[in-house]
């Protein structure tokens, strides 16, 4: 099982990574991407959910034409670990 982070690890590993913020209520980070349009927005889904199954571990998502909002928290955890931030950085890679 993978820590939650926490501390000067959690504020590090949180500091590789930009325009993530914090949850309001609970222990995850968000990030909203927009794109030209639907069909930009699904290639992205497409790529993330393949990066995702490939690490077995998977966003919370929903998407609304060309936007997608992504939240990452480590359920096993109940929380933020390092899985989240290495796949907060595949999702900043491939958008
Ligand atoms: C059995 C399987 O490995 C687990 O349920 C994985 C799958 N994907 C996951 N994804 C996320 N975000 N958190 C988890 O705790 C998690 N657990």
């Amino acid at each position: 099982m993978t820590a939650k982070l926490a501390g000067k690890a959690r504020s590090q590993a949180l500091a590789t990574i930009k325009g993530w913020k914090k949850v309001r209520g609970r222990d995850a980070i968000q990030k909203s991407f927009r794109f030209a349009d639907f069909n930009e927005a699904w290639g992205f889904m497409t790529r993330v959910a393949m990066a995702a199954e490939k690490a077995d571990h998977h966003p919370e998502w929903s998407n609304v034409y060309n936007k997608v909002e992504i939240v990452l928290s480590t359920h096993d955890a109940g929380g933020v670990s390092l899985k989240d931030v290495a796949l907060a950085r595949v999702i900043d890679a491939v958008a």
